[in-house]
């Protein structure tokens, strides 16, 4: 289903997205801060300031379902439109787990026109957030595996959370999958060919202090401080003027987005066909049943 007609299903009657307002904030941000909520993004802006944060809020681990990818892309795409916002910052509305990565269950047991469709998502979201002309800043307030790891790596910049049991990286090798050439392509950009290499072959997990020495995050900071210094560091950005800094963004990624944009058809048959082999289910279900296990 196309944006536009995933869109509209959350829009029926009975969905939590229907009627989603912008209003002025009941609390918190400074004057004039507007609050938007839909069921799993929370929206803070401070037009003021130009700046939106945009909080994750999909209990229990804030992980990138079909629903998800859904309700932030038309998030995203309602801030683009908006012309008081010029930078966002995307945190957890709940410290702890910024994003668990995809959602396991879109990957597991479904048909090949599921998979292709939530394919279709991510890829729409890595490229609205890569190719986004807003400045983006991501506040890293917990732990951050693959999928959530690429979400902070479209960023401009990375804020990460200065607590040990707080990890980030491109982990898929541990689940027996990989990571596709565009999620690669986009962690090459930021920490280079052979520390990616060793990242991905890996599937390492990065610890705050590790982050930082290898380039993944920009600044590891206490834990009560990180979506203050994201909006401080995004007041830099905001600093330079938008034509210059857009345009120069497009120059350093667009080789990027044109690789994912020429083969994003053969992409998604691609994933189709790897996530619907049988072996690569069964290691699937298998990692999904150790993540239950432990809590029942
Ligand atoms: C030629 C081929 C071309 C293309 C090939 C492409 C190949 C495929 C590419 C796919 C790329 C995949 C990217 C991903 O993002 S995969 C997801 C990776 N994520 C993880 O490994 C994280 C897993 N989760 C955890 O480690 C922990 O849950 C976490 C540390 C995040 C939190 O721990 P905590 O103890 O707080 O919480 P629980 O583990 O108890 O989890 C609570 C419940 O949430 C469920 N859960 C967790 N993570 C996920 C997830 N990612 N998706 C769905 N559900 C998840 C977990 O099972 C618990 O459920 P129950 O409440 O039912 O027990």
């Amino acid at each position: 289903m196309a944006l536009v007609a995933r869109v509209r299903a959350l829009l029926l009657p009975g969905s939590r997205l229907r009627g989603a307002t912008l209003g002025r904030a009941a609390n918190g941000g400074g004057a004039g801060a507007r609050r938007a909520l839909s069921h799993r993004v929370l929206v803070e802006a401070d037009p003021a300031a130009g700046v939106a944060v945009v909080k994750f809020r999909n209990p229990p681990v804030n992980s990138l379902s079909l629903e998800m990818l859904t309700e932030l892309g038309i998030c995203l795409e309602k801030l683009e439109n908006d012309k008081t916002v010029r930078g966002i910052v995307l945190t957890a509305d709940r410290p702890g787990i910024f994003s668990a990565g995809l959602d396991l269950t879109e990957m597991c047991g479904r048909n090949p026109a599921h998979y292709a469709e939530f394919w279709k998502a991510v890829q729409e979201l890595w490229l609205r957030l890569y190719q986004s002309n807003m400045a983006l800043g991501a506040a890293i307030n917990g732990t951050c595996p693959a999928g959530g790891c690429l979400l902070s790596l479209t960023c401009d910049y990375r804020i990460l959370a200065d607590n040990p049991k707080y990890t980030i990286g491109l982990n898929e090798t541990q689940l027996g999958i990989f990571a596709p050439f565009w999620f690669k392509d986009t962690m090459v950009n930021t920490i280079g060919h052979r520390a990616t290499e060793r990242a991905l072959q890996l599937g390492l997990l990065f610890t705050p202090a590790e982050a930082l020495q290898v380039g993944l995050v920009d600044q590891v900071v206490p834990e009560d401080q990180v979506q203050s210094t994201a909006l401080s560091v995004m007041s830099q950005w905001l600093a330079i003027p938008d034509h210059a800094r857009q345009l120069t963004k497009t120059m350093m990624r667009k080789a990027t987005v044109d690789q994912l944009l020429k083969h994003r058809e053969a992409d998604i048959q691609n994933f189709v066909s790897f996530i619907s082999r049988d072996s690569i289910q069964k290691v699937l279900q298998v990692y999904l049943q150790k993540l239950r296990k432990k809590n029942h």
